[in-house]
């Protein structure tokens, strides 16, 4: 915890990165937060204590500059910054899509850049951190950014070329998620529940199901043949998943998502 970490484009998953960090006891004056709005610099520091500082001043005097921004504003700031990284930094992306060598054409040669895809779990510290070595990362590079994700959940390494397919998968995860039971508790309040008790129920149940995933070491359809009783109540309910498609509709759901990260880094090409 000997370095300064600046997260350039403290947004939505920068917040979720730096509040995890201050969590698990990095020191908030190793800390910098750069925004675009002088507002949410302040609401930040406020609620952190952290510095907030230009991105230039930022990227100065950290020794990691994580890159949070979206990826559409992404050649916009590393047009600027770019080149006003000092040499001997570890730059870290966040962004969905653009491969690490994309960041590379902006930096002083010889400047190590590693992509991480993380997700929103880490508020709970149960992220999923995917981390890959671009351009010049050694060992110990991959290190220190495990050092910084491994206390907001877990941590994999991965070849850069399998970002996309993380990205799908684990960083939009948490929305699938969200979106199933979103759509569980208006089926609870089609079947007469009140929306909370729908919603309570539906919670608990993802709660359990995640946690009986994490801890058995039975496979996921072990675990829902375990729920299905011949003539039963669970197997109508499959027979209507089936029916309309689910398991197609999230194959072609996580590709799209892939599809859709591969595009973006045709745009910043
Ligand atoms: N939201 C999520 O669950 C995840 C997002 N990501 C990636 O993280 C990145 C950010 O996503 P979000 O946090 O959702 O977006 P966001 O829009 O909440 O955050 C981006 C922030 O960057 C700021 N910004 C843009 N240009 C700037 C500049 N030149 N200087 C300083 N600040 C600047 C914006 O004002 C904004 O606050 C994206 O590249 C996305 O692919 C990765 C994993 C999960
Ligand atoms: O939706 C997005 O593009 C970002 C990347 C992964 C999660 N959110």
């Amino acid at each position: 915890m000997k370095h300064t970490v600046a997260v350039v484009g403290a947004g939505k998953i920068g917040e979720v990165m730096l509040s995890g960090l201050v969590r698990a006891g990095w020191p908030v004056g190793r800390l910098i937060a750069t925004a675009r709005r002088p507002e949410r610099g302040r609401e930040l520091a406020e609620r952190y204590g952290i510095r907030v500082l230009p991105n230039e001043a930022a990227a100065a005097e950290a020794d990691v500059i994580a890159v949070a921004v979206k990826p559409q504003d992404a050649e916009a700031l590393m047009t600027d910054l770019g080149p006003k990284v000092p040499g001997g930094k570890l730059v870290i992306s966040l962004c969905a899509g653009l491969p690490t060598s994309f960041f590379a054409r902006f930096l002083a040669a010889g400047t190590p850049v590693v992509r991480v895809m993380t997700n929103t779990p880490a508020l709970v510290d149960e992220a999923m951190t995917a981390i890959s070595a671009g351009p010049h990362a050694t060992a110990e590079h991959l290190a220190l950014a495990e050092e910084m994700f491994k206390p907001l959940g877990r941590t994999l390494r991965l070849p850069e070329s399998q970002q996309d397919a993380v990205t799908a998968l684990s960083g939009s995860g948490p929305a699938y998620f969200f979106y199933l039971v979103e759509a569980m508790t208006d089926a609870g309040i089609l079947l007469g529940l009140p929306r909370q008790v729908a919603h309570d129920l539906i919670v608990q149940t993802a709660i359990g199901s995640a946690v009986m995933l994490r801890e058995s070491s039975e496979h996921p359809v072990k675990l829902r043949e375990a729920v299905t009783s011949p003539a039963g109540t669970t197997i109508a309910a499959i027979r209507e998943l089936e029916n309309h498609g689910v398991r197609a509709a999230l194959l072609g759901a996580l590709e799209a998502a892939r599809d859709r990260a591969q595009e973006i880094a045709a745009q910043a090409d």
